[in-house]
């Protein structure tokens, strides 16, 4: 097991010098970068970056055969016990059963994590409460809009007290309004319970100032940092203009040594 380090340098996520392929196609390449405990990362790239290959690494529904994927310390492979319990993951693809009411997605999934009944219920109204759904728990899922089944869903990631949210394009078919307001949960989630999140989006004005960003492209980071030292970095006037930089022009990351979270 790798021995969590000090507080003042653990890192919620850290990944370095991670590399995959399928086949001769190298989705992930030298990937490096880590998240500070707190810190709202967006992971931003477009379709076929290889955002959700990562994702997959880090939930260990891939072995990682190279590099390491450590959270608050402990390494996935070596400690995935450890290290999945500190982990909440809101997956692309919608996974409620819409033929359960809310509560009964939740109970559900409580009981996978080994808590008796009465610790399931208290957990889940615990969550749906966080999430100002309390009041539609008895109702079928399929009731539910988009962007409250997606609430339901981050209820569900944090049934177990993780300290490390992971959202795969959370976003993605949710009108604009709902956008808002998922992205608007997710940071005061951040905020407010001390939670790191990696957010995978390819929807740039998903990045605001206060947080970190790093840029996936073809598998590999070409820019991680504070917004600000994104556009520093590329000299643009705006994220949106970076992103094209980065994605258009470069094949070398920027330096931004020192800039991240
Ligand atoms: N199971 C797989 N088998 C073969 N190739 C794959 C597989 N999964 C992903 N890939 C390839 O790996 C690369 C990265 O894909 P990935 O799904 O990780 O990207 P992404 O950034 O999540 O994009 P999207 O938002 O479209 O899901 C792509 O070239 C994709 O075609």
């Amino acid at each position: 097991m790798t021995a969590p380090g000090r507080q003042s340098t653990l890192r919620a996520l850290e990944v370095a010098g991670l590399t995959h392929s399928f086949g001769p196609n190298k989705a992930l390449d030298e990937v490096s970068f880590s998240i500070a405990p707190s810190r709202f990362c967006v992971l931003l790239g477009l379709n076929g970056a290889g955002k959700t290959t990562l994702f997959s690494l880090i939930t260990r529904l891939y072995s990682n055969t190279s590099g390491a994927i450590r959270v608050y310390g402990h390494d996935v492979r070596r400690s995935p016990g450890e290290a999945l319990q500190r982990l909440g993951v809101v997956f692309q693809q919608r996974t409620l059963d819409l033929d359960l009411s809310v509560m009964q997605n939740l109970l559900y999934h409580a009981a996978l994590h080994g808590f008796t009944p009465r610790e399931a219920r208290e957990r889940a109204e615990a969550q749906l409460e966080r999430v100002k759904l309390a009041d539609r728990a008895k109702e079928k899922a399929r009731r539910l809009s988009g962007g409250q089944m997606r609430r339901v869903e981050i209820a569900r990631a944090l049934l177990h007290d993780p300290k490390l949210l992971l959202l795969d394009e959370p976003t993605v078919g949710l009108d604009i309004d709902s956008r808002r307001d998922i992205v608007e949960r997710t940071t005061a989630l951040c905020q407010d319970d001390k939670l790191a999140v990696l957010w995978a989006t390819h929807l740039i004005d998903e990045v605001t100032p206060a947080k970190q960003v790093v840029v996936l492209h073809h598998g590999k980071v070409v820019a991680d940092g504070t917004h600000d030292a994104v556009l520093a970095a590329t000299g643009a006037t705006d994220i949106a203009a970076a992103f094209a930089s980065l994605t258009q022009a470069k094949t070398e990351a920027p330096s931004l040594e020192g800039a991240g979270a």
